[in-house]
């Protein structure tokens, strides 16, 4: 079957970062509400800074320091902010895509020694189970021309580049190091070829 979305609904959302659209999309190849967060004109533009959020319930909506996904979110709207237009998709892809379940008990093997990968592996999973073509849809539907992806993530580059999707260059989108996070940054940066400036000391 071939993939398809819907845009169901917009509406206007007020935030700390100005006026946004938010559209919500059924689509056909999962029940998940996967939505998009729009401000401006998108449509016909090229180089629109783009946002593709997976989501975190942990970082996002309850400020876990374990990942940096809830510093991403409000850096990358902020970034959009100041470029008057954009788009953060909210992909519903807890966990890398092994759900919320799964990535709690990653967290507890994660405080047993291992580390996102292996705690992944160890639980029959790949070390990211995530798809972007609902992603792409949405983009398509948007009449987005081209992006600046706002990622560290050089594999969302390549899977989106394979699914169509014009991506004239990359926004880097680094967040503070501490304590609670630096393994998974490391983890990150080392296994999964992410572009992050790791502090040598740590
Ligand atoms: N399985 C698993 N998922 C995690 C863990 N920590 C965060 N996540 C999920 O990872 C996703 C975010 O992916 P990241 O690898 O942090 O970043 P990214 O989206 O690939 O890359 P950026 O675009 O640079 O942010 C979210 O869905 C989180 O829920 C973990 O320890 N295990
Ligand atoms: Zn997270």
């Amino acid at each position: 079957m071939k993939a398809s979305i819907e845009d169901k609904v917009q509406t206007r959302i007020p935030t700390k970062h100005g006026e946004f659209i938010l559209h919500y999309y059924s689509n056909s190849l999962d029940d998940k509400e996967h939505v998009a967060f729009v401000k401006g004109e998108v449509a016909g533009k090229d180089e629109v800074p783009v946002r593709i959020h997976s989501e975190c319930f942990t970082g996002d909506v309850l400020g876990s320091r374990r990942c940096d996904c809830g510093a991403q979110l409000d850096m990358a709207l902020g970034l959009i902010e100041q470029a008057g237009c954009g788009v953060l998709i909210y992909l519903r892809q807890e966990g890398r895509g092994i759900g919320l379940l799964k990535k709690l008990q990653a967290y507890n093997l994660q405080d047993q020694g291992l580390d996102t990968v292996d705690a992944n592996i160890k639980l029959g999973h790949l070390a990211d189970e995530r798809q972007y073509d609902i992603a792409a849809l949405i983009l398509s539907a948007l009449q987005v021309r081209s992006i600046n992806l706002i990622t560290n993530n050089p594999q969302k580059i390549d899977e989106l580049t394979k699914l169509g999707v014009k991506v004239h260059d990359r926004i880097a989108i680094e967040t503070r190091v501490h304590d609670d996070n630096v393994d998974y940054l490391k983890t990150k940066a080392e296994r999964m070829r992410h572009m992050l400036n790791m502090p040598d000391s740590e």
